[in-house]
C-alpha cells in the first residue's frame, strides 16, 4: 500500500456513508475513490449530500465488485443483508470496514433469532476498546486484520457505559437495564411514517421494547467478552427530537460490599489513557450536545445507595463514535497508522 489510502464508500448516499465520506475528508492519509449506492446511482452526490462541499460534483456509481475494485478499503455502509453479499466478491487483501450488523455476532442461532436470515459470518470486531478478560483490549486484536465488523451504535453506547463494573466484578450482569435517548439519524433515511416530523416534533417515542431490539444479543456479547458469566440486559430505545446523538442511561446491581469510591476507581481506570472514551469529571453529566460531531464517549457513573444499583450514563454520535468514526479508528489500527488520525475529540457546540 502506498503512503495514501484509497478507500471506496458503498452507501454513500446515506448517513452513516456521509458521514464516512466527511470524516475521510479531512483523514491526513486518506483518498475518497469510488461512491457507490443503488437507486441513486448515476447522480450527483451533492444531490444527496449537500454539506460535502469537497465532493459535491462526484458521481455516485453502482455498488458492484468492479466499482469497488482496485481500492485499499472498502467501506460498506449499506442494509443488513446488502453488506454480506457484498463482501462475499470483494478481494482478501482489501480492508472491509462493514458498518451493518451482518458480520457483528459470533452465534448464528442469535443472528437468525433477532435478524430472521441466513448468518454471512462473523469478523473482528471493531470497538478498540472493549474490554477483553484477562485485561486485554479489542484493539490489539485489530492489528493487520483485512476484515472488521463495525459495532452497532446503541450496543457502543451500552457497552463502554457499564463494561468497566462488568469486566471489574463490581456489578450483577445479570440485572442490567437500558434505557436510551436517540436520534433520528439513527434509523437511515429511508421514509417510515413513525420517522416524519409531523409525528416526531415535539414527541418521545419508544420501540423495539420487550426484549425485542436487534442490539441485545450483540450487548451480551461484548459483556460476555468482558468477563460476565450470565449477562441479561433489558434495552429500551426511545427516539427523541434530536437529529444526532445517544444518550444512554445503563444501571446495574451493585453487589455487595463495594464502594462508591471503588466504583469510580473502576471506571477511572478502565479508559485511562484512552483517546476516546472519557470519564467526566465527578458531579458533571453528559449530554449527546457535547458529542456532536467528535469521535468521543463521554461517560458518568454513580451509586444510587438506596436503589442498589450503579447507574452510568454515555452520550456518543451515532453517526460518529456510533459508526463512521469507530469504523476510522479501527481502520487505522488495523493498517497500523496513529489510532487517532483524522478524528476529532471536540464537539460542536451550543
Ligand atoms: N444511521 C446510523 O446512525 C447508523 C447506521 N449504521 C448502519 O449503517 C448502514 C447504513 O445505514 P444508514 O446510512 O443509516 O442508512 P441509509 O438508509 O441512510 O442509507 C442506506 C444506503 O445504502 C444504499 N443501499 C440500499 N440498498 C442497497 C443495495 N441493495 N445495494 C447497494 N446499496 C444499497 C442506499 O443507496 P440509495 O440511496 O442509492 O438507494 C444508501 O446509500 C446500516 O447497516 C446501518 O444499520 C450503523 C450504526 C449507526
Ligand atoms: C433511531 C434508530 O432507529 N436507531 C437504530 C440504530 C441502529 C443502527 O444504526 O445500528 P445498526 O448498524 O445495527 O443498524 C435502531 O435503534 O435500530
Amino acid at each position: 500500500m502506498s503512503s495514501t489510502i484509497r478507500v471506496a464508500v458503498a452507501g454513500a448516499s446515506g448517513y452513516a456513508g456521509g458521514e464516512m465520506l466527511r470524516l475521510l475528508a479531512a483523514h491526513p492519509l486518506a483518498e475518497v475513490g469510488a461512491l457507490t449506492a443503488h437507486t441513486s446511482a448515476g447522480s450527483l452526490l451533492g444531490a444527496h449530500q449537500p454539506h460535502l462541499r469537497s465532493l459535491a460534483d462526484r458521481v455516485i456509481e453502482p455498488t458492484t465488485p468492479e466499482v469497488l475494485a482496485g481500492h485499499d478499503v472498502v467501506v460498506l455502509a449499506l442494509p443488513h443483508g446488502a453488506s454480506g453479499e457484498v463482501a462475499v466478491q470483494l478481494p482478501d487483501e482489501t480492508l472491509v470496514l462493514d458498518l451493518g450488523a451482518d458480520h457483528r455476532l459470533t452465534d448464528p442461532r442469535a443472528w437468525e433469532k433477532f435478524y430472521g436470515s441466513a448468518h454471512a459470518g462473523s469478523w473482528p470486531y471493531g470497538l478498540p476498546e472493549l474490554l477483553l478478560a484477562g485485561g486485554a483490549r479489542q484493539r490489539d486484536k485489530l492489528a493487520g486484520v483485512r476484515r472488521i465488523a463495525v459495532p452497532g451504535c446503541n450496543v457502543t453506547a451500552v457497552t463502554l457505559g457499564v463494561q468497566p463494573g462488568v469486566a471489574a466484578g463490581l456489578v450483577d450482569p445479570a440485572g442490567i437495564v437500558a434505557v436510551l435517548a436517540n436520534g433520528y439519524s439513527g434509523a437511515g433515511k429511508s421514509l417510515k411514517p413513525h420517522l416524519l416530523a409531523a409525528e416526531g416534533l415535539g414527541s418521545a417515542q419508544p420501540y423495539a421494547v420487550g426484549g425485542t431490539h436487534r442490539h441485545i444479543p450483540e450487548i451480551i456479547q461484548n459483556l460476555t467478552s468482558a468477563g460476565a458469566p450470565e449477562v441479561r440486559v433489558s434495552f429500551t430505545p426511545t427516539l427523541v427530537p434530536m437529529s444526532r446523538g445517544i444518550l444512554a442511561t445503563v444501571s446495574a446491581p451493585l453487589l455487595g460490599g463495594t464502594s462508591a469510591e471503588q466504583v469510580r476507581e473502576a471506571w477511572l481506570s478502565a479508559y485511562d489513557g484512552e483517546p476516546f472514551v472519557q470519564v467526566l469529571p465527578e458531579g458533571q453529566w453528559p449530554s449527546t450536545a457535547m458529542t456532536l460531531g467528535a469521535n468521543t464517549a463521554l461517560v458518568q457513573v454513580a451509586v444510587d445507595e438506596a436503589a442498589g444499583r450503579v447507574v452510568t450514563v454515555t452520550a456518543i454520535d451515532n453517526l460518529v463514535k456510533g459508526t463512521a468514526g469507530q469504523a476510522i479508528q479501527s481502520m487505522n489500527l488495523a493498517l497500523g497508522i496513529d489510532e487517532t488520525a483524522g478524528l476529532g475529540t471536540e464537539g460542536v457546540a451550543p
